[in-house]
Parts: C-alpha cells; sequence; structure tokens
C-alpha cells in the first residue's frame, strides 16, 4: 500500500511526467502491487485491485493515457488469486512493451516527414515527438529544434537537455517567443495528452497558441501520440478534463498572500481544435485529425457497450 501511494503521489506532483511515461508507470505499479497482495480470495483481491486502480486514475485527470492503460490492466481474467495475478503481469508486460515500441515506430514513421536542414518547433516535453527529432537525425538529417521553456513547469529544460545528449542543435525560447520565431520554423512537432474522436488534441498548455501562430505562418503541425492517447469516451461525448494545478507553480504563497485583489489561474493544459493540426502520427501510421474516429474504432478495440459499463 505504501509503494502504490507513493507511486501516485509522484505523478500527481508531477516527478513522473508525461503521457506516456504516466501510463506506464500506473500499469507496473498495478502489476508490482498486485503481486504484493496478501489476499487469499479473489473478491478481496479485486476490491483492492479496484481501489489501487481508482487511486492511479485519480493523480492526473487529463491524460487519457492513464485511463487507458489502467483498463488494459484491469481487463484481468482468473479463477483464483494466484491466476488474476498471472494476467495482470502478462497485461501490464504488454501495455509497457507496446508502449516502448510505439514511441519508436511513431519516431520512424514521423521521420519521413522531416526534411534536411528543417527547422523545427516543440513545445513541453514529449518522447514521442523527440522521438521522430531522435529518429531523423539518426538518418542524417541535419536538423535544428527551437524549443519553448514551458512555464511554468520548465519542462523545455528536459527537453534541450535531451537533444543535447542526441547531439541534435536546439535553441531555447520563451513560450512568448513562438510567434516572433514561427517565420524561421518549417515544422512544428508536439505531443499530446488527449485525442478526442473529433481530431482535437489535448496537451501543454500553449499549444493551442503554438498551433494558431503556424496555422497564420503556413507551417505545418505534426502531433505525435501513440493510439493510447485516443480518448474512447469521447465517442460518447464525454469531454477531456484539463487539470487546473496549484497556483504555487506560478507565484509564491507569500507574493500572492500579500494582493488582496489578485487570482492565478493555471490550467495545465489547452485543446487545440483538429483545424490547427495537419498530421496525427500514431504506431500505426500518420493520420489526419479527422481519422480519429477510426484509429479509436478499429486500433483501441473497445466496444460502445464496454464503455457505457464502466
Ligand atoms: O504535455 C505534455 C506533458 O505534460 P506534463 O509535463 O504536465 O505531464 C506532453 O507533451 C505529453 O504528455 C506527451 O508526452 P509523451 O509524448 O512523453 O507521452
Amino acid at each position: 500500500m505504501k509503494q502504490l501511494k507513493e507511486t501516485a503521489e509522484k505523478i500527481k506532483s508531477m516527478e513522473i511526467r508525461g503521457a506516456g511515461k504516466i501510463a506506464r508507470t500506473a500499469a507496473s505499479e498495478l502489476r508490482d502491487y498486485a503481486a504484493r497482495l496478501e489476499a487469499k480470495y479473489l473478491d478481496d483481491f479485486n476490491k483492492k485491485m479496484k481501489y489501487a486502480a481508482e487511486l492511479l486514475v485519480s493523480t492526473r485527470p487529463t491524460a487519457v493515457s492513464l485511463p487507458n492503460a489502467i483498463r488494459w490492466v484491469m481487463r484481468y481474467k482468473g479463477e483464483n488469486v494466484d491466476e488474476a495475478k498471472a494476467d495482470i503481469k502478462k497485461l501490464a508486460d504488454e501495455f509497457i512493451t507496446n508502449s516502448e515500441n510505439a514511441v519508436r515506430k511513431i519516431g520512424e514513421i514521423g521521420a519521413r516527414r522531416v526534411q534536411d536542414g528543417d527547422t523545427i518547433m516543440t513545445h513541453c516535453n514529449s518522447s514521442a515527438a523527440i522521438s521522430i527529432m531522435a529518429q531523423a537525425h539518426a538518418q542524417g538529417k541535419d536538423i535544428n529544434v527551437i524549443a519553448t521553456e514551458s512555464r511554468p513547469r520548465w519542462q523545455g529544460l528536459l527537453t534541450i537537455k535531451q537533444l543535447d545528449k542526441l547531439g541534435i542543435d536546439a535553441t531555447l525560447i520563451v513560450d512568448s517567443a513562438v510567434r516572433f520565431f514561427m517565420k524561421d520554423v518549417d515544422l512544428v512537432i508536439m505531443g499530446a495528452d488527449a485525442v478526442t474522436v473529433n481530431g482535437s488534441v489535448i496537451n501543454k498548455i500553449g499549444t493551442s497558441q503554438i498551433a494558431l501562430a503556424a496555422n497564420e505562418s503556413r507551417k505545418n503541425v505534426v502531433i505525435a501520440a501513440e493510439t493510447y492517447k485516443f480518448s474512447p469516451r469521447s465517442i460518447l461525448g464525454e469531454l477531456v478534463e484539463i487539470e487546473e494545478r496549484a497556483s504555487e507553480e506560478v507565484i509564491s504563497r507569500e507574493k500572492l498572500d500579500e494582493l488582496s485583489n489578485v487570482r492565478v489561474r493555471n490550467p495545465a493544459f489547452d485543446v487545440t481544435p483538429r483545424e490547427y493540426i495537419d498530421l496525427i502520427c500514431t504506431e500505426v501510421g500518420a493520420f489526419p485529425p479527422e481519422m480519429a474516429y477510426i484509429i479509436i474504432k478499429d486500433f483501441l478495440g473497445w466496444e460502445i457497450e464496454e464503455m457505457n459499463s464502466t
């Protein structure tokens, strides 16, 4: 229980972050939690697993990869506790391997869209987006990347560190300089926390502004997203919840307390409508956002009835 709570806290506090990593961490925590459980009867075991799943899902509301990963593992079957544990291990390992392979595959598929000499703009820190840049670079394409700081949590610093390690030239800019630099950009590549059935992309706050600036300058916007970032529940008309984080991420409590008429808003994500997205690059191919329904229907393989029952 202690480790389960620690993992949940790490996701909540963003020590573990990024939609793909959050999903893999949740799957591995469910597997390890199941292995540690000492329940004798299946009913008791199932109840405890349900509690763990709910706790992990509640950590961050926006990344659809998180409930998708948990649903994948929680479809376990078994006549007794040992069988259930074995099935959970199989499903969790399967999810983690598929997820890692997907990020690599996205790199291969997405790199075809990158030309030698391209300047790429990216936002936040997305392993799927960086996978495309890494693959293009590995193919010998001379690219350079403009990375935004991504305040208030500065994920851009992680991005430039990773790019530097890969030997890719990078320029760090403040978030408000996006439009200023857009004229130098050939291609925008960003990640996703969720993709809805109508092709909208939910990603780090500021993504929609970048897409808007790219659209104004007629630059292509590519979203790198594994299929498990697509939201099956959006077929039912459910909206993806936008996480709003603490004001202390933006301004210290003492400074805020000095001001009597000021409040801080800190949404962590925003919605980019499909009109501003040219391509969504998944592990099963690159598609225009209009094809999101096909991905959910054909590749996530979840039935409407199943979704309605949870
Ligand atoms: O918006 C973020 C991270 O937000 P946060 O830092 O708040 O988690 C990333 O672009 C997506 O999660 C995709 O990442 P990946 O491609 O690694 O899954």
